[in-house]
């Protein structure tokens, strides 16, 4: 035990003095780390150009919060400490240049809550209508970076993002998973018992049909096109006083004034979103990585058995595969492959040339941090 562990006084009045003591020692020294921050910021200038700079590293960060987890001893827990250090690292970076995040909108979607979750609070965050508007506005340079849904562990993929990298120049620099909670949310001045329609997006629906036939096999489910505009349009409603309902998650809840009638109403309680972050950056190896592939294969016998065999042969372990029409000819394929590792790492470098022989084009989309938080 430390000596500051053993010295904890026991009585109200010199706990809060002490802690008021630690509070000063605390902000003095994340004023320090910011003016360091600012440092690195005029080096970064300095050295790369104001048209090539790289403010955002998601490899340092990833490494700074794997460190922070490690060496953590209690009372808090890993990731709570490390949610400190996030929104730290947010407020520096925000110091270095303020970073314009795009996400699939509208305001209180858990697109949101990833991006917030990813980047910390110190962002701007610009919500847009539709998964190709984020892809479009970090391409032509409005926002820095984009955070659009790709998985749900209940739903599957998200395809509209999946297609999206077809025609896009952006890379991948990151991964955000969110566990996802639902709620039966009403306006404050409606009666739960006089709810007649519950509104929702169709995959929030999908996602609590079980509950929802349990308890309200009556109430008609109506789908729109995300969960923050069913909560937006029961605030609407209730203020003519319609008895509607929407399913949605805890910011949306907050941003509408809503009130919850049942709480984490997900038919699966290990319901988990994965995101991706998006942007122009390759970003360097931090020590645990994964690399996203698009293939498009030759249309031959054994086609995806070769593609296979090369991850197998080289020991490179592969987490996801995913298959879209090619949107080329009919009956042709493009092929989704995740696998552990940065394209840098040798073994890595080998499946990809191996993959390169055998299909008529392989893209690395990206090798990014495996989501820390
Ligand atoms: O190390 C850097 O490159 C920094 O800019 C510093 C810092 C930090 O606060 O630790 C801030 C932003 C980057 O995304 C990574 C780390």
């Amino acid at each position: 035990m430390s000596d500051s562990i053993q010295t904890i006084p026991d009585t109200l009045p010199l706990l809060r003095d002490r802690i008021d003591a630690i509070d000063s020692q605390i902000q003095a020294l994340i004023n320090e780390r910011a003016r360091c921050a600012q440092k690195v910021a005029e080096v970064k200038l300095h050295e790369q150009g104001e048209e090539a700079v790289v403010f955002y590293r998601p490899e340092r960060e990833a490494q700074v919060l794997r460190r922070v987890m490690e060496r953590n001893e209690g009372p808090l827990g890993h990731e709570e400490m490390a949610k400190i250090f996030r929104q730290i690292m947010s407020s520096c970076l925000a110091l270095e240049r303020p970073m314009r995040i795009a996400f699939l909108g509208p305001e209180g979607t858990f697109t949101q809550q990833a991006a917030l979750k990813h980047f910390g609070a110190s962002i701007i965050s610009s919500p847009m209508a539709a998964i190709d508007e984020v892809f479009r506005e970090v391409e032509s340079g409005a926002a820095h970076y984009g955070v659009v849904p790709v998985e749900n562990s209940t739903e599957g993929v998200v395809n509209h993002t999946l297609d999206s990298f077809r025609d896009t120049h952006l890379k991948i620099c990151g991964e955000v998973e969110e566990r996802i909670h639902h709620h039966l949310l009403v306006s404050p001045n409606i009666d739960p018992a006089d709810v007649t329609h519950i509104y929702s997006h169709q995959q929030s629906l999908a996602q609590c049909r079980a509950w929802l036939d349990r308890y309200w096999p009556h109430a008609e489910r109506i789908a729109v096109s995300s969960n923050a505009e069913a909560a937006r349009l029961v605030s609407e409603a209730g203020m003519s006083a319609k008895a509607i309902a929407a399913i949605a998650g805890d910011i949306a809840c907050e941003l509408y004034g809503l009130v919850k009638v049942s709480a984490n109403i997900e038919d699966r309680p290990d319901n988990t979103t994965r995101f991706l972050v998006v942007g122009k950056q390759d970003v360097e190896p931090s020590g645990c990585d994964k690399t996203s592939l698009l293939i498009s294969a030759k249309n031959e016998p054994g086609a995806l058995y070769h593609l296979l065999a090369a991850f197998d042969r080289n020991g490179v372990d592969m987490t996801r595969l995913e298959t879209r029409p090619s949107l080329v000819s009919r009956w042709d394929y493009v092929f989704y492959i995740d696998f552990v590792g940065h394209h840098q790492d040798k073994a890595c470098q080998s499946v990809i040339e191996e993959l390169k022989a055998r299909a008529s084009e392989v893209r690395v989309l990206g090798s990014y941090p495996v989501a820390v938080l």
